[in-house]
Parts: structure tokens; C-alpha cells; sequence
């Protein structure tokens, strides 16, 4: 018999003035993708071995690991047996790009993430035909297992100062692999400490003597059947962390270790047996896995955030306190307009991710397809507007999931929430794939370029238009969305044209560009906020935006519910469908090994000779 559904949560429900279910199949894209992606969580979901009959915040970070590695295992098995065969690809990619299916497993992501997050997305990118042909059948097949290693302990953000090197040797058509120093040392990369047996290494490559830029290259570094270390290799695990210590980050050092040539990848750039090097097009093409995971990361921070306010919207729904009005009784505290502030900008922005995500996704497609054809002139922008939409998202994610927490007062501190796990994992994102502030820093240089290219009468980009559109300064903020839109662009074009004003202000004061680009910096990050709509500018307008929270206040519930995640992928005591908050919370604590026994072992040992002066 199913749990009765807390009373509040029904009227909530009740109250609702919009279809539910149209909302999920429009998110879904469509109603048939709602029942693929959900037919598809439910068999994933059904398969025994799953779930962890202690809760991992009780396991050691070793037994964390292992039972992560025994899952992954259960987990990829289910997700191949539940894939329909007679579904496009498409269909497949649309069920699974709004499931949050691993969040049910992996609380703090799995140790397999970054074979698939990177180290296919790597040889699909980088590899010839050739080469991709042989390394997919193994990959896919997942007979080998591997990562993405780029970061060294001495360099992440500038990859032109890595300082591994991968030296040709002509006499024997191999690249010599070396850690010159300690900093070179990979550091970083996940399921690189015990999970992976390859990966994709991002290193510095020398032909007779002479530079020829960082380059990627697939490189086995552990024994296939006995997962022993290879020759000349030195690995580990970098050690516990805010989040992430389910996905085995690791560190990888190389002592002349010798690898065939035809373990470059070469699609864009080859070096012939004999040595001679043939250069990329552009040589950023290397940097184009980068690209693709900071598209990804923009729909990944859409579910993330959806997660986390469904469960503070429905917790606050439940949750009563204090009193609005003499002998009206204790409110719940959703009726507290600081409340509706804090969560239901959280909702908009979610959706507002998840539309720039596909829109960002079909302009990653469609350069893509101009890449393969030759054509580079969208790379640049692409670039610049994947690094800003990856900053902005990932950094307006990591406040808002916090915000979710902090809104579920004491109970939102819990692990049982799943809150502090779902910070955990936005917050890594606003430094891994491009530290923010330096992504923020890529697009400004493209919006400095773009208004200098404006003031000499070029045309721009249609993402850059706005630096050409004469915007008067007199313009008068009207409460349209044309109006406000009118307002960033204005806001925006400002901000641009006020740094550039500040660095020619440095030049003109003796000070050379890139000092001028230095001292201006704060002022560049700025006007890349401004490329995409920010939420600062809505408080200019708040009285419309006073007058919204409360015409948002009776569809709150409906909108999370419209999200359509599952109590297993919530994996939360506040945010269960049911509204059941006090019972679960509970439930969860006497799981904690603590309540096995009413006196602790640490009394008769500690606390009472302690206390009897004993000690
Ligand atoms: C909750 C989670 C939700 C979703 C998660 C989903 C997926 C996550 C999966 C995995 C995540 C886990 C782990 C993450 C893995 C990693 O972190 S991998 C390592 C990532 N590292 C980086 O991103 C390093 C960042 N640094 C850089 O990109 C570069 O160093 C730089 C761009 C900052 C600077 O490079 P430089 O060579 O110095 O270039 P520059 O002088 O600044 O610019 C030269 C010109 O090149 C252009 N350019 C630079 N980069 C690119 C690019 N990628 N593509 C195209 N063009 C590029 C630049 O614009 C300049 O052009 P100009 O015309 O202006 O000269
Ligand atoms: C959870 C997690 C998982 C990761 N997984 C991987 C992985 O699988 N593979 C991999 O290769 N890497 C991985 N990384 C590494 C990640 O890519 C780097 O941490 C990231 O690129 C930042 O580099 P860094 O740590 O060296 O910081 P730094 O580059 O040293 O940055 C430190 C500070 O210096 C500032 N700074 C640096 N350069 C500039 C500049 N030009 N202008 C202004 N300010 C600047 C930054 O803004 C930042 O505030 C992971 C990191 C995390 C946190």
C-alpha cells in the first residue's frame, strides 16, 4: 500500500492551474520521449544491485570507491540491456539528455564518468578514421576503460606551459613519454587512479629538438589483465575531496615510457614515420573536447538545478514555522515571499538552461559539421560563447543549488537531503572544463575583437550584433520583455565599450596591452556576464517581479512536479513525492551506525574514566 501523501502537498497539487504532464513532455520534447525516457528509468531502475543497503556517508573513502566500482559495473550492464534496438540514436540521446538515471547510483558520480564524459568524446574528436574505428569497438564495448589527462599539479588553466613531453623517435617510430618534474606529474584526471587502463594524454610534442605544440595522445598504463602499473609509470589517487570521491581522481607520472606513433591522434595534426610533422588547420581543433564537455555541462547544470529546487519547493510546501498572522496558525513557509525569491528563480533559470542548452547543442552540431567540411569560420565564436555559457551557468547553478539548501534551514544541512551532494557536484563544475573566470576572460577577448569590429563598420556575429546596434544611451526601461531585453543589450554594450574605454585609457597612460588587458580584467569578466541574461538586472524591476512570485505561488509545486524526477533520483528525504519529510528524515537517521547500540564503546573507554578524573 502506498505511503499516504503529506495533506499540504495535495493542495498544492490541487491548486495547480496548469497540465502537469504537458509541461514534462515539452521539456521531454515531445510525449513520446517522456515515455522512452521513463520506460527507460524504469528498467535501469528495477535492476537489483543498484541501490546501497548502508548509506555511503557512512562508508569509509575506500569502501566509498569500491562499492561505487561494484555499482558502475551493475549500472552500465543495465543501461546497455535497456536500450531499445529499435529506437534512432536520436531517440536514445532525447531519453537519456533530461535523465538524471546515475543520480539514483551515484550520490557523488561514478568512477566510469569520465570514459564517457571525455575519453570517448576525446577519440570521436581527435582520432583519424582509422583510428577511431579500432578504438571505439573498444571502448564502447567498455573492454578498456579510460580518461582524459590534461591537467598536470603544475599547469590546468594554461595548457600551453604543460610540461609533459612526448618526444618522436625516428629509429624506432616511437613517442618517448616523460614527466620532466614533479609539476608535470598529471593530477587530476578521473578513474585515472585505480578505475582506468588508458587515456587520453594531452602533452607537449618535440620532433628533433623542436616544438610542435601540445598534442593528444592514447596511452595504455595498465596491464589489461593484471591492472598492474606498466613500466615507467607512476600512479595513485590524489585524495579526498569537496565532492567527486566516488570518481577516483588521480595522478599519472611518466619515466621515459615509450609508446608506437600510431598512438597520436591524428586527426588533425600527423607526424609521418620519418619525423616530418603535419600541422592542424587551427591548432585550438586540439581543444575541441573542451568545447564539446562545456555544451554538455550547460544541460547538465539545467538538470542539477531542477533537482535541487524540486526539493526545496516540495520540502517548503511541507515545512510550517513561525507565524505571518496572530492565531492564523504556523504557514507553510513557501507563503513567505523571501521564500518564493530565493527558490523560483531557481525554476525559471532551469528552464532557461535547459532552452540555451539546445540551442547551444544545435550551434555545436551545425560548427561541427562546418569543421568537418573544412570550415572554420564559426570556431571562434563557438568557442566564446561555450566558454561564457559554461561560466555563467555553472556559477548561477552552484548559488542557486546553495540557495535550495540554505531555504530548507537545518534539514537542508543533512546528507539525507542530498543537497550538500548536489552543491558538491554543480560547484566542482565551476573549475573543471576551464576555471570560470578564465573562460569569462576567452569571451571578453572575443567581445573586445567583435566592438573593435563594430567601430570600424564590420559586420558581426549574430550573438555579437548587439555591439553594433547604436543603442541610445537615453533609452527608457519599459516592464516588456522587449524592453527589458532592450535594457541588456544596452547594459551589455556598455559594459564592453567601458572596458575597452579603460584598457586605451592604460595604453595611453604608458602601459603595454597585455598589462592594459590586466588591469582591466575585472571590468572584461563584467561584460561577459552581460552576453548572457544575468539576473541582477530582473530587480530593477521589482514590482513586476514582486507581482510574478505571486502568480508563480499556486503553480509552485506543479512546476517541480513537472520536472518529473523520481524519489530515486531525488535520492532526498525533503523532496520525496509523498511530502513524507519527518518520517524519512527518521528512517534515514537510524541507518547511521550509531543507533546500533544505545552506549557508544567510546564511554567505557574515553568518557567515563574522563570523567571520574581517571584519564
Ligand atoms: C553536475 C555535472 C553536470 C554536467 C557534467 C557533464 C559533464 C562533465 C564531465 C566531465 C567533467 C569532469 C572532469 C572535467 C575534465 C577537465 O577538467 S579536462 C581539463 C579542462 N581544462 C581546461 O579547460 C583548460 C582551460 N584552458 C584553456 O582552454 C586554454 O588554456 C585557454 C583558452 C584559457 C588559453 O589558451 P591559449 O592557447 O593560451 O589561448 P589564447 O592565447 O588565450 O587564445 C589563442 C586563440 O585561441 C582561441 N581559442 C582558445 N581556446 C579555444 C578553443 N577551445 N576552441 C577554439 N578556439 C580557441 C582563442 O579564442 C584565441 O583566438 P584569437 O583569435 O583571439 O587569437
Ligand atoms: C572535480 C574536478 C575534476 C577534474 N577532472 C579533470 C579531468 O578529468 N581531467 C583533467 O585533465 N583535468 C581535470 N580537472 C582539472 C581542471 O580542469 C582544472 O582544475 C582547471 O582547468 C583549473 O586549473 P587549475 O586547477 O590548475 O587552476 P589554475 O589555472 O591554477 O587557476 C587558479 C586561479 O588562477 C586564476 N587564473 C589562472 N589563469 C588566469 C588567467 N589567465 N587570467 C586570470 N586568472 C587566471 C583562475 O581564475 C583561478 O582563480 C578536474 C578538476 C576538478 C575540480
Amino acid at each position: 500500500m502506498s505511503a499516504k501523501v503529506n495533506d499540504d502537498l495535495l493542495t498544492e497539487r490541487r491548486k495547480c492551474e496548469f497540465n502537469v504532464e504537458e509541461l514534462t513532455n515539452y521539456l521531454d520534447g515531445g510525449a513520446q520521449a517522456t515515455q522512452n525516457r521513463r520506460k527507460l528509468e524504469d528498467k535501469v531502475l528495477s535492476t537489483k544491485g543498484l541501490f546501497d543497503e548502508v548509506p555511503e556517508e557512512y562508508l569509509s573513502h575506500k569502501e566509498k570507491y569500491e562499492n561505487a566500482v561494484r555499482k558502475a559495473v551493475v549500472y552500465y550492464k543495465a543501461m546497455k540491456e535497456a536500450e531499445d534496438p529499435n529506437q534512432t540514436e536520436q531517440e536514445r540521446a532525447n531519453a537519456t539528455y533530461r535523465s538524471l538515471l546515475h543520480a539514483a547510483v551515484f550520490k557523488d558520480n561514478s568512477p566510469f564518468s569520465l570514459h564517457l564524459a571525455m575519453f570517448i568524446p576525446a577519440i570521436l574528436g581527435q582520432a583519424d578514421e582509422e583510428q577511431k574505428k579500432y578504438w571505439m569497438k573498444r571502448a564502447s564495448k567498455m573492454e578498456i576503460i579510460g580518461t582524459y589527462a590534461q591537467t598536470e599539479l603544475g599547469h590546468g588553466t594554461f595548457i600551453r606551459g604543460l610540461e609533459t613531453t612526448a618526444t618522436y623517435d625516428p629509429k624506432t617510430e616511437e613517442f618517448v613519454l616523460h614527466s620532466p618534474t614533479l609539476t608535470a606529474y598529471k593530477w587530476w584526471p578521473g578513474s585515472l587512479a585505480h578505475t582506468a587502463n588508458y587515456c587520453v594524454v594531452m602533452a607537449h610534442l618535440y620532433i628533433n629538438g623542436k616544438s610542435c605544440g601540445i598534442q593528444p595522445f592514447i596511452v595504455q598504463f595498465r596491464d589489461e589483465e593484471t591492472h598492474q602499473p606498466l613500466p615507467g609509470i607512476k600512479l595513485g589517487e590524489i585524495g579526498a575531496k569537496l565532492g567527486f570521491n566516488t570518481v577516483n581522481n588521480g595522478f599519472l607520472g611518466f619515466d621515459q615510457h615509450r609508446i608506437p606513433r600510431n598512438r597520436m591522434l591524428m586527426k588533425n595534426a600527423q607526424v609521418l614515420k620519418d619525423g616530418t610533422f603535419k600541422r592542424s588547420p587551427n591548432s585550438k581543433l586540439t581543444y575541441g573536447t573542451m568545447v564539446y564537455v562545456r555544451v554538455v555541462i550547460v544541460n547538465g547544470m539545467a538538470n542539477q538545478l531542477a533537482r535541487a529546487v524540486t526539493i526545496a519547493v516540495r520540502y517548503s510546501a511541507v515545512r510550517r514555522q513561525s507565524e505571518l498572522k496572530p492565531d492564523a496558525g504556523e504557514p507553510q513557509i513557501l507563503d513567505y515571499v523571501t521564500q518564493q525569491h530565493k527558490l523560483f528563480i531557481g525554476i525559471a533559470s532551469s528552464h532557461a538552461f535547459t532552452l540555451t542548452a539546445k540551442w547551444l547543442t544545435r550551434m555545436y552540431q551545425k560548427v561541427t559539421a562546418d569543421l568537418e567540411k573544412g570550415n572554420l569560420d564559426e570556431l571562434p565564436e563557438l568557442h566564446a560563447i561555450a566558454c561564457c555559457l559554461k561560466a555563467v551557468t555553472t556559477t548561477d547553478t552552484s548559488v542557486l543549488v546553495e540557495r535550495s539548501r540554505t531555504s530548507c534551514g537545518g534539514h537542508g544541512y543533512m546528507l539525507s537531503s542530498n543537497l550538500p551532494q548536489i552543491y558538491g557536484l554543480v560547484t566542482a563544475a565551476c573549475t573543471y572544463e576551464g576555471e570560470n573566470t578564465v573562460l569569462m576572460l576567452q569571451t571578453a577577448r572575443s567581445l573586445v575583437k567583435a566592438l573593435e569590429q563594430a567601430q570600424s563598420g564590420k559586420r558581426l556575429s549574430p550573438t555579437m550584433s548587439y555591439l553594433s546596434e547604436k543603442v541610445s544611451s537615453r533609452l527608457k526601461w519599459d516592464n516588456s520583455i522587449d524592453g527589458i531585453v532592450k535594457g541588456f543589450r544596452r547594459v551589455a554594450y556598455g559594459k564592453v565599450e567601458s572596458a575597452m574605454r579603460s584598457m586605451r585609457k592604460y595604453v595611453r597612460s604608458g602601459l603595454g596591452p597585455e598589462d592594459a588587458w590586466n588591469m582591466s580584467s575585472v571590468q572584461l569578466v563584467a561584460a561577459s556576464e552581460y552576453t548572457s541574461i544575468s539576473e541582477a538586472d530582473i530587480r530593477q524591476l521589482q514590482d513586476t517581479y514582486e507581482d510574478l512570485l505571486g502568480k508563480i505561488r499556486p503553480n509552485a509545486v506543479g512546476l517541480v512536479d513537472a520536472f518529473d524526477f523520481r524519489d530515486q533520483i531525488l535520492n532526498s528525504t525533503l523532496g520525496a513525492y509523498d511530502g513524507r519529510v519527518y518520517e524519512r528524515l527518521m528512517e534515514e537517521a537510524l541507518k547511521s551506525p550509531l543507533n546500533a547500540e544505545p552506549v557508544n564503546q567510546s564511554f567505557h573507554k574515553y568518557l567515563k574514566p574522563f570523567m571520574q578524573g581517571k584519564l
